[in-house]
């Protein structure tokens, strides 16, 4: 038995959900250039967990139910007042907050396809909640309801910053959750899938993928990103930063993907989206080191920017906090990961590679009186 360093290139599982075919990305076939460009997030919700595209009655009863079930239990409202929301990190208080809402949904150990289905809604439809409600208590606000006259975008919007937002972010921030929905089986999404083919339920399963996704090789690079143009200050050091972290082999974040060899497909629109915002928001500085730091890197390094580059300077520029940019990217990729979790439960089998032991070899026991 030989190991492959990170599954590097192994193929472990069928899906019909994504795929990243020659640095393409579709969902469920559509190229993801369409989607980002004319899709509601609630659209390819459907489209994940249905494998087609909704009629418009089938996305209004979509949207009905996800804003039916955005309330959280008072529960885990209250838990948020149980420890020091100053010094938390939002990934770890959404983790823990959704393995806290399994606690209160008594169907959650239920093994039945539309029980499962019906889950998958609550999540989906309280993550956002649980976001915007730590965001807010953590500063001495209430948690806001959502409205049921916006789409799920701009809800997520209004439930953080308690303002309807304008046209123009409502439109960027559709299409950021467009952009990360689901990408075939990336870390947390395996996670997922991992967790629940030993049957458990479906909290497990989402848990287990926050918890992945919060490291910094992944879902954690945004914030990253976002810490090092603030660190860069102005576009005159971008250059001089780059060039002094390459020297020193450290990595920069946002750039490199495991998958993708010529560009990761989404980039594109989040730059476009970030120099339209940051413009607009008197924010261009960010743009402008962005790009810098971009055109830097590579030269030097052959690894163009994947999608948490240019998300970080977008989500700045809608004016939300840095340590909120992983939590957003979970209240979107979350559609994937329960799209993958029914998926497995739909043709379940126990995930268990085997590991290539090069520990020592045969060892005679000494009993602990004797060992020196
Ligand atoms: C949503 C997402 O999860 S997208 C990814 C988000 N993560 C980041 O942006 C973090 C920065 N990027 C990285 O750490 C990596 O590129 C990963 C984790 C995304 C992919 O990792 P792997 O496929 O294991 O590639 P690995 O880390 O082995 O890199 C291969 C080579 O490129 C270099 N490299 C890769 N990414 C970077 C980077 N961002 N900065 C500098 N060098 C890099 C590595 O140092 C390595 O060089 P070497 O062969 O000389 O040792
Ligand atoms: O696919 C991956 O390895 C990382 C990921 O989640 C993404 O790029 O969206």
């Amino acid at each position: 038995m030989t190991a492959t360093r990170g599954l590097e290139g192994i193929v472990a599982t069928t899906s019909s959900i994504s795929s990243i075919i020659d640095d393409t990305l579709t969902y469920v076939g559509y190229n993801i250039d369409d989607l980002a460009n004319n899709a509601s997030f609630e659209e390819v919700i459907y489209l994940l967990w249905h494998l087609k595209l909704p009629t418009a009655g089938e996305l209004e009863e979509l949207s009905n139910l996800l804003a039916e079930n955005a309330a959280l239990p008072p529960e885990v409202i209250e838990h948020f007042k149980m420890y020091n929301t100053k010094e938390v990190h939002p990934m770890a208080a959404l983790r823990t907050a959704v393995s806290m809402l399994g606690l209160y949904d008594d169907k959650a150990d239920v093994m039945d396809p539309q029980e499962n289905y019906m889950k998958a809604v609550r999540l989906q439809a309280k993550i956002p909640t649980i976001v915007t409600s730590f965001a807010r208590i953590r500063n001495g606000q209430e948690p806001i309801a959502p409205r049921k006259d916006l789409n799920f975008a701009a809800n997520f919007l209004y439930m953080l910053n308690g303002k309807t937002p304008e046209p123009v972010e409502i439109e960027a921030f559709n299409k950021a959750l467009v952009l990360h929905a689901d990408h075939e089986l990336n870390a947390s999404t395996f996670t997922a899938r991992v967790c629940v083919a030993t049957l458990s339920d479906v909290y497990s399963g989402v848990t287990a993928a926050i918890g992945a996704l919060k490291g910094p090789l992944h879902g954690g690079a945004n914030e990253q990103v976002m810490k090092m143009l603030t660190e860069i200050g102005s576009v005159d050091k971008a250059e001089e930063y780059v060039l002094d972290k390459l020297e020193k082999k450290e990595k920069i974040m946002g750039f490199g993907h495991r998958v993708y060899r010529q560009g990761d497909p989404r980039a594109k629109h989040l730059k476009e989206m970030s120099k339209r915002l940051t413009e607009l928001t008197g924010q261009g500085k960010y743009y402008e080191i962005s790009e810098k730091v971009d055109a830097t890197f590579t030269s030097k390094k052959d690894l163009p920017p994947n999608v948490d580059f240019y998300s970080a300077s977008v989500y700045h520029s809608l004016g939300i906090d840095h340590d909120l940019f992983t939590p957003i990217f979970a209240v979107s990729r979350v559609s994937g990961w329960l799209a993958h979790i029914l998926e497995q439960y739909s043709d379940n089998r126990l995930i268990r590679p085997r590991a290539d032991y090069i520990g020592p070899g045969k060892q005679e026991y000494v009993p602990v009186s004797e060992r020196g």
